[in-house]
């Protein structure tokens, strides 16, 4: 144990991971800009921050860009399969440090958690070792973080934990269990939690529509940053990440062709147009099902048909889900799907395929490989599943790559930053980083790419009315 608390699958891959990391530096040139701009500064200087984000070697410099800047980190993944162990063991070990005296960040994450591993995960990220010095800072991926956090506090606070149902998930009365037995030793662990968190930063689409949901019904008790929402994040990642992870998910898993198959794209936002952009650079015939005319349209004039699920699912060979939303995939939808077609969700959680009524139905599971099973119904039919429908692009394979995820991760710090150093200016509501910061993140990567900007004269600024350094847009533009 050697001074930090961790568990992770292996600490002797911390070499491989150190060597990744050390590449995957040289990708991230925001992250290493913002190390070099407040090294002397040390704005994090008294955060203590918990981090529920898939752990991966992207992330392993996210972290230690945390640290660089004074932070003391706990970590967790988002997802029972988006951890890269290697990435785990490297940062639990830290650079200075050696297998046989990790002198790093303590991780909770490994490759292939069950549902109540990954709960105790999220509880050891988000329990620090002195009760009198809690976490005081959330990073969050989807919301889990910040839903133990209130919902914690929440029941401590009622003097009572609800007791599981059939109605919910079994995920939530994982949680439920958990926050029941936490109750019986000590209820007012998630409350002092709750008060000493100076705020929250979100990563994912699902993860700020969840912080909007609590800021709605009064239940947010610290202030948020919505990181999904700079441009530098979700037009980038979201699109351009997906473009070029969602293919190498497909292709680690089944290595299937692609090329002159039928796809279908449920959802064409900004996660949908990368996989659709993916797809399509492959050969593929791709189809779209969309619910806002507007998103429709789009893929209309890129080219792709729109189609219902129901119209489209008989002849599809590869279905991919990247709506957000659930229910997207029904056991009629899978149960209608060609012999051997494909299934897949990249959307952050695993509703959006009826994966529950998949595994009741009867119809038999062969794994063939991790993350890759074969679900063959009654009627002879099978098709094949990805990462138990879970997000496939860190299940079957790595993710996003590191130079897109630098975008991401500079909006990570940046906002980490904000709420730590000035929780003055934020109240209990979800907020987005100003422009002139989205464009600050820009700038540092157009010019890592070798872009050559132009500069604005006095008179053309004025002009169009804005500063010569920015920030160029009005807040109602759309990039
Ligand atoms: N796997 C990854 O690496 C990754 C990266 C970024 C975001 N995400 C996740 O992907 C999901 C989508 O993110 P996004 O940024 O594209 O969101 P988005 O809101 O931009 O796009 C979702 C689209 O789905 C459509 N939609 C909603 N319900 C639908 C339905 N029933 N049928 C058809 N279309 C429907 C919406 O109209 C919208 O256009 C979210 O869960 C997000 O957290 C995953
Ligand atoms: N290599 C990677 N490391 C960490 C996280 C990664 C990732 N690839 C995709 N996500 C998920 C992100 O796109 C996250 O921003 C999201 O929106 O889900």
């Amino acid at each position: 144990r050697n001074g930090i608390d961790y568990k992770v699958a292996d600490l002797s891959l911390a070499e491989f991971g150190r060597k990744e990391i050390r590449l995957a530096e040289h990708e991230m040139p925001g992250l290493m800009a913002l190390r070099r701009e407040y090294a002397d500064v040390q704005p994090l200087q008294g955060a203590r921050i918990s981090g529920s984000l898939h752990m991966t070697i992207q992330t392993a410099v996210l972290i230690e860009t945390l640290v660089a800047l004074g932070a003391e980190v706990r970590w967790a993944s988002c997802n029972i399969f988006s951890t890269q162990d290697h990435a785990a063991a490297a940062v639990v070990v830290g650079p200075a440090g050696t297998v046989d005296e990790p002198r790093g960040t303590p991780v909770f994450a490994w490759k292939g958690e069950t549902l109540e591993q990954y709960w105790w995960c999220a509880e050891q990220m988000l329990t620090w070792p002195d009760p009198d010095a809690p976490a005081n800072m959330i990073l969050d991926d989807g919301g889990d973080a910040t839903l133990l956090v209130l919902r914690g506090a929440q029941f401590e606070q009622a003097g009572v934990v609800p007791p599981a149902s059939e109605d919910n998930s079994a995920e939530y009365n994982v949680i439920l269990d958990l926050l029941r037995r936490q109750f019986a030793t000590d209820a007012t662990k998630w409350t002092k939690i709750a008060a000493a968190v100076r705020g929250v930063t979100e990563e994912t689409t699902t993860g700020v529509l969840r912080l909007y949901q609590f800021a709605a019904a009064g239940d947010l008790t610290f202030p948020a940053i919505n990181v999904n929402d700079s441009v530098t994040k979700s037009k980038f990642d979201n699109k351009y990440g997906t473009r070029h992870s969602l293919v190498d998910g497909i292709n680690r898993g089944t290595d299937v062709l692609i090329g002159g198959k039928k796809i279908l794209i449920c959802g064409y936002g900004d996660v949908g147009k990368g996989c659709a952009e993916s797809l399509a650079g492959q050969g593929a015939r791709v189809q779209v099902t969309e619910i806002d005319p507007i998103n429709a349209l789009q893929a209309l004039m890129d080219g792709f048909d729109v189609v219902t699920t129901d119209e489209a699912i008989p002849t599809a060979d590869i279905v991919i889900t990247s709506t957000g939303n659930k229910d997207i995939i029904t056991l009629e939808h899978m149960r209608a799907m060609k012999d051997q077609a494909i299934l897949g969700n990249i959307g952050h959680f695993d509703d959006e395929i009826q994966m529950a009524a998949l595994e009741r139905s009867g119809a038999t599971r062969l794994n063939i490989k991790p993350q890759v099973d074969q679900w063959t119904f009654d009627t002879g039919r099978s098709i094949i599943v990805l990462s138990e429908g879970r997000l496939l692009n860190l299940g079957n394979a790595t993710g996003h790559p590191s130079f897109v995820m630098s975008n991401s991760f500079s909006n990570q710090v940046i906002a980490q930053i904000e709420l730590w150093t000035k929780p003055e200016q934020y109240d209990n509501e979800v907020y987005r980083l100003p422009k002139i910061l989205d464009e600050k993140v820009a700038r540092i990567h157009v010019e890592a790419l070798g872009g050559q900007l132009t500069k604005l004269t006095k008179e053309q600024a004025e002009y169009i009315g804005v500063d010569v350094e920015g920030p160029y847009k009005p807040e109602h533009y759309r990039y």
